[in-house]
């Protein structure tokens, strides 16, 4: 059988690492990474993609890869807190959309919960150092005390999918929860600055009628991307390794969890 044809959209901190750690160490064939403006493949050159570019990216560019029937593995999910593109792209039917677990772990017994019934209460709250969570839309002093360390502060309270799309690089992972609980009218997030967060902490907690689930976890920042916590590109990895087992390709020897 052909290897596994991988491309990248957005070439930053996670893709980065991950096309390297691919290339030296996965039988799969990578096909290129695709940047901002560059025409992207279709069925014919790349089995799937892994989007780590922006929520704008996922926006204007995944429906395109999904409609040549390209499969995508996507980082960015707080684009899908948009409820009219979430549609969009999880109906598809061609190419199919892989939503990565990214930063935090615990989605699938959120999921098993929900499946068995709504859930009542899902939040998750994330610390992070404060120059971390500097966004283009705050007033100049806010950014200025954040880039300086300052005092702990809450930035956001509010419904998770909100969260997300105020912080686009910060917060996908409220979304990526609200997406496993299906509980976006319910489902809340909280982001902190916290001068003492020397690791980014995220804490999850759902309530199910079967029982609840309290995740904490916490992620070394990368270095070149102190937003980004370092250990994204390896759930990328994991993502990408399972989508290999469980489709047939050649892949490296391991379990497969759904
Ligand atoms: N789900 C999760 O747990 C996490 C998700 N993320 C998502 O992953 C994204 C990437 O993170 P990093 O690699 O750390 O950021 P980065 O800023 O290092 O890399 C992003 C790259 O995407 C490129 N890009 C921007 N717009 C593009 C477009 N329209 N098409 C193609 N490429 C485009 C940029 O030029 C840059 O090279 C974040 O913006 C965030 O949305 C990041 C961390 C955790
Ligand atoms: O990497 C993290 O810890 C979380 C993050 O940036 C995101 O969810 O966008």
């Amino acid at each position: 059988m052909a290897d596994l044809r991988v491309g990248f959209l957005g070439g930053g901190n996670i893709n980065g690492r991950l096309r390297q750690v691919v290339e030296r160490q996965r039988p799969y064939e990578v096909i290129g990474t695709f940047g901002r403006g560059d025409s992207l493949p279709g069925s014919g050159e790349a089995d799937v993609v892994v989007e780590a570019a922006t929520q704008d990216a996922v926006r204007e560019r995944v429906p395109e890869l999904l409609d040549a029937g390209v499969d995508v593995i996507v980082l960015s999910v707080g684009a899908l807190a948009d409820a009219g593109l979430r549609a969009r792209l999880l109906e598809s039917r061609r190419g199919r959309l892989i939503a990565c677990t990214g930063a935090i772990g615990g989605l699938d017994q959120v999921r098993a919960l929900r499946a068995a019934g709504p859930l009542q209460a899902v939040s998750i709250e994330s610390r992070k150092q404060p120059a971390a969570l500097v966004q283009s839309w705050m007033p100049a002093e806010l950014r200025e005390d954040l880039e300086a360390g300052g005092a702990e502060m809450v930035l956001a309270d509010g419904l998770a999918g909100e969260v997300a799309q105020r912080f686009p690089s910060s917060a996908n992972v409220a979304a990526a929860l609200a997406l496993a609980a299906d509980a976006w009218n319910i489902a809340t997030a909280r982001v902190v600055a916290d001068p003492a967060a020397v690791r980014t902490r995220h804490e999850i907690h759902a309530v199910g009628e079967l029982g609840e689930v309290r995740i904490v976890v916490e992620n070394a920042p990368s270095p070149e991307r102190p937003r980004s916590s370092a250990v994204v590109a390896w759930a990328a990895l994991r993502a990408l390794d399972d989508y290999a087992r469980l489709r047939g390709w050649g892949a490296p020897q391991g379990p497969v969890f759904l």
